[in-house]
């Protein structure tokens, strides 16, 4: 899997709408978040995802850390793919792996200025039970560890690429104007943007940052592929 694009942060079905007209890939719904401060219901998430058509697929964000509440919470609503935020142990996505063996299962690294080798752990203890890692962006004055809008020290996810044996998704602070060179000095197999294609106003998702975000990936990953011998999705 190779050059996939995934925007986060749902709001609504227009939202929805909006992202897939502009050829977005994947759609991420923030859901159970420890500050209980998601954008959507549950129900509403569920109905957003059930009109998803093939070809683009709906993916829980969460920090449920239990398989069995993973699981659960997967088939509720309904999606075929989960980013898991939390502290999750190798245990619980083996567990995971064996309750739901075909969920897409992405795992958070979140990067700080400091914690490289316990991201490279983690990937080693649990690469075995993870479709893709997601690398993403710490805020050390909130605490928060997704949609921060914060970019982080690229050569840390650079290193990450190196190492896994999984592919990897970059997040961080990634913006219309920034992707093409992530996806250069990285090269992740794909990306994930959520504050910077909002609107500042209202909060919702612009068009047309979406799509310039989109083109702008686009192109990006189709060179890295010419460069690399490969060949872009
Ligand atoms: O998207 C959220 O609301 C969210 C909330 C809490 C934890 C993670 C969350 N999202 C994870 C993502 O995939 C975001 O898109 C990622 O953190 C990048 O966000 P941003 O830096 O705002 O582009």
């Amino acid at each position: 899997m190779y050059g996939l694009i995934q925007v986060a942060g749902i709001i609504d079905q227009a939202e929805a709408d909006l992202i897939i007209e502009e050829g977005a890939d994947w759609l991420g719904f923030a859901l159970r978040l420890p500050a209980k401060n998601e954008d959507l219901s549950e129900a509403d998430a569920a109905a957003i995802v059930k009109a998803i058509q093939p070809g683009n697929k709906g993916v829980i964000i969460t920090y449920l850390t239990e398989a069995d509440e993973i699981a659960a919470f997967c088939a509720e609503i309904g999606v075929s793919a989960i980013q898991l935020h939390g502290d999750v142990t190798p245990a619980e996505l083996s567990r995971l792996r064996t309750l739901a063996p075909d969920l897409y299962v992405l795992k958070s690294l979140v990067v700080k200025s400091d914690n490289i080798d316990e991201l490279r752990t983690i990937v080693e203890t649990s690469a075995e039970w993870v479709d893709m890692f997601i690398t993403d962006s710490f805020n050390p004055a909130t605490g928060a560890k997704g949609a921060t809008g914060l970019t982080h020290d690229w050569s840390v996810s650079a290193e990450l690429v190196r190492i896994s044996p999984k592919p990897l998704m970059m997040a961080g602070g990634l913006t219309p104007e920034n992707v093409a060179a992530a996806i250069e000095a990285v090269r992740p197999a794909a990306v994930d943007a959520h504050t910077g294609l909002e609107d500042k106003a209202t909060r919702r998702k612009d068009r047309e940052k979406v799509r310039v975000f989109v083109q702008e990936a686009r192109a990006a990953f189709a060179r890295v592929a010419a460069e690399d011998g490969r060949s872009a999705s």
